[in-house]
């Protein structure tokens, strides 16, 4: 099918190889082949070929994307693929913007074995799990709690006699709610999304299983009932802490899925006129359009450059971890809650700017937005809801002013805290992105040491911690999203600094969203900035200057910057977001391909035709 003209002319301009962007991405040249040939694999494949999943009612879909998630695994298998990142590749490529059934098995099944079975166990349980030849959940979720563990109320009473622990949910609150992938005892119905998954329900009643179910590698309970603590009993949360650490680069993803579809469409979508009777403009030359979607380019950017770094790190923990150091366990922790809180929640708001910067077809299931929507939005909620995590962020800051004080040295992605920060001199519309980075830290720091003022005041009135919290959450939680903003744009101001030096073409349009994703942030809170007495309004009218004039560089830019995630028209799924912009004619074929105009009228002709005998 010929190049839709105004995308072929977005093309041709640009000043940075496009592929060499790519490449950064993946982390590599070999990682982007690797890639490629993985899809490939999926797409040539006849077996992933099937409905349209759009068209699917919610039985069909479950029953499609699990022949899929299959096929799926038996491809992963058949290529001997081990590593996630490949293996997510070959699950993205046939999930068409969908979570597959058998998710959790992975996510939140395996991973837990991996990290708290003893060896015994993982010959047991991991190998045959890693193999798919038990299937499991992750039941922690009850009907009447989810973020407060403490509160579970499903019971595990240990039984001397047989050596074996009797699990009850003793009440209808204690009903395992939520599992995904519990096709044991019952779904617990529609959802807003995540069609893929049966999230299920799941009583016990005086169900009995061994004493060595219990996963030992941590803590274990012996013959005669004596528990064994784990070394330290934060590990028993980790399985939690690997999804969290990885949901960043989720968002990361799914955003620049997102981006990548509103602005193709919003250079193919001509609409109105700026000087009558010289046509109608693209849509993305209008400086509103630009100023919903660009924004949200660089914050892709930023969020995948921090969702890989994210994943390294927890990785290096975990390994540290295994050789039984525990010291950077809490800062991995609170990291990838704040992370995950941040950056989920930012994703769910960006994809639904994307889906209504492309007015009446973005909300059509043509273009995939609302599909990839309601998928996304649960990763604010699942795994640790975005209030709850940013709290315990926002508890671990408190705890750096103390260790501030009394002159304990901080973990190195609070650092900032530690530092003094001045502006003297008068800010242009040219700020870089260093300058910009400062702001962010120094707002974290002044928020923080505001906060914990306020807490300290209410915790020497009340001698009661959780009370001094729970009277400041407000601003606690405020506390915790300005020093995720902040460790945000370090990751990205780092990895910019990187390219600039091996790739100076590319580097400078990333340094150009840079600016976007700090200019921004600073915007967002520039009554913060003017209380601390940071930035006076000259600075702020200055950087609003900036932020427009940003727009202009990096409009020629664009569908470069987009094109650089590299989505395979399969894999996005969108008619709006397709590569070759031909929008309107594979609109109106999908549109007439819709069962929905196959299917008999009768039911139409049956009612009406009671109107008709009605005496209108
Ligand atoms: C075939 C291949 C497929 C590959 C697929 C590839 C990609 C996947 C693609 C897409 C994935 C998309 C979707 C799938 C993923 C996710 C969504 C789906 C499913 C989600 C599943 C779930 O939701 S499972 C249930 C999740 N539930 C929660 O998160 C509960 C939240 N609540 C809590 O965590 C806790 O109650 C609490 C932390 C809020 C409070 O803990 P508590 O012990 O009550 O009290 P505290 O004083 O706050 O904490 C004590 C102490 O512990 C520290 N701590 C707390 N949590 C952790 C942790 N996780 N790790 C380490 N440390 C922790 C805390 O800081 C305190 O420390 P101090 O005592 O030092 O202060
Ligand atoms: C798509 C999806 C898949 C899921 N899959 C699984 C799974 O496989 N296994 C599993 O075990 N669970 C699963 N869950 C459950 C999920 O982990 C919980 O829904 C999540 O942890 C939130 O807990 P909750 O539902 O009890 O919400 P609640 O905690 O009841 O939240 C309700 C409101 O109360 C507020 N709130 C609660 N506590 C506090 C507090 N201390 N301070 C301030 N505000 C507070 C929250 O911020 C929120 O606004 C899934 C959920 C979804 C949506």
């Amino acid at each position: 099918m010929p190049m839709n003209p105004d995308l072929e002319k977005e093309r041709q301009g640009g000043t940075f190889d496009v592929e060499q962007l790519t490449h950064i991405l993946d982390g590599g040249r070999d990682k982007t082949l690797k890639r490629h040939f993985l899809e490939q694999e999926v797409l040539k494949d006849p077996v992933f070929r099937g409905p349209d999943t759009r068209f699917l009612s919610r039985e069909e879909l479950f029953g499609e994307l699990l022949r899929k998630h299959v096929a799926v695994i038996k491809k992963t298998q058949e290529l001997s693929i081990d590593d996630i990142n490949e293996a997510s590749t070959i699950y993205s490529a046939a999930m068409n913007n969908n979570v597959g059934p058998l998710t959790l098995h992975s996510v939140a099944f395996v991973a837990p074995l991996d990290l708290m079975a003893d060896d015994e166990q993982k010959k047991k349980w991991l190998i045959p799990a890693k193999k798919y030849e038990i299937i499991g959940c992750y039941a922690q979720t009850e009907l009447g709690h989810g973020s407060f563990i403490r509160g579970l109320e499903t019971r595990a009473d240990y039984d001397v006699n047989t050596q074996q622990f009797v699990l009850n949910t003793p009440t209808e609150t204690a009903i395992k709610w939520w599992v995904g992938g519990c096709v044991a005892v019952g779904d617990i119905g529609p959802k807003f999304g995540f069609g893929g998954v049966d999230n299920g329900y799941l009583c016990l009643n005086n169900v009995r299983i061994p004493r060595d179910n219990l996963l030992a590698k941590t803590g274990k309970v012996l013959e005669d009932g004596t528990y064994v603590k784990p070394e330290n009993p934060k590990v028993v949360y980790g399985s939690m802490l690997g999804i969290r650490a990885a949901l960043p680069k989720v968002g990361a993803y799914n955003l620049s899925k997102a981006v990548t579809i509103a602005i193709r469409y919003s250079c193919v979508r001509h609409q109105s006129e700026i000087k009558p009777g010289c046509g109608e403009p693209q849509v993305l030359d209008y400086q509103t359009q630009q100023h919903k979607l660009f924004p949200l380019l660089a914050t892709a950017y930023a969020f995948h450059t921090v969702g890989v770094w994210m994943l390294d790190f927890h990785s290096t923990v975990m390994n540290e971890i295994n050789e039984g150091h525990y010291h950077r366990l809490a800062e991995d922790h609170v990291l990838a809650a704040g992370l995950k809180a941040v950056i989920n929640w930012k994703t769910h708001e960006g994809i639904e700017i994307c889906r209504f910067s492309c007015g009446g077809h973005g909300y059509s299931l043509a273009s995939s937005l609302p599909v990839i929507y309601v998928n996304h939005v649960a990763n604010s909620t699942a795994e640790g809801e975005t209030v709850i995590l940013l709290l315990q962020t926002a508890v671990y800051l408190m705890k750096c002013v103390i260790d501030l004080e009394q002159g304990t040295p901080l973990d190195p992605s609070v650092a900032y805290l530690d530092q003094s920060f001045s502006k003297s001199e008068q800010w242009c519309s040219d700020v870089d992105m260093h300058s910009l980075l400062k702001a962010i830290q120094f707002r974290s720091k002044k928020f923080t040491e505001y906060v914990s003022s306020f807490v300290k005041k209410e915790l020497m009135a009340t001698g009661n911690q959780q009370l001094a919290f729970n009277k400041h959450k407000v601003i606690l939680v405020e506390c915790a999203k300005a020093h995720t903003e902040a460790v945000i744009m370090n990751a990205f101001v780092t990895k910019v600094d990187e390219i600039l030096q091996s790739n100076p073409s590319v580097g400078k349009v990333l340094s150009l969203l840079c600016q976007i994703y700090g200019v921004t942030e600073i915007l967002a809170h520039s009554g913060d900035y003017i209380q601390y007495e940071y930035l006076r309004k000259i600075d702020l009218d200055n950087i609003q200057d900036q932020l427009f004039k940003l727009y202009t560089y990096i409009r020629p830019e664009a569908v470069l910057l987009v094109d650089a995630f590299d989505f395979h028209d399969e894999v996005l799924k969108s008619i709006l977001g397709r590569y070759d912009g031909q929008v309107y004619e594979n609109m109106f074929k999908w549109a007439k391909a819709s069962p929905f105009n196959k299917q008999d009228q009768g039911t139409f002709r049956k009612y009406i035709q009671q109107l008709k005998q009605a005496k209108l």
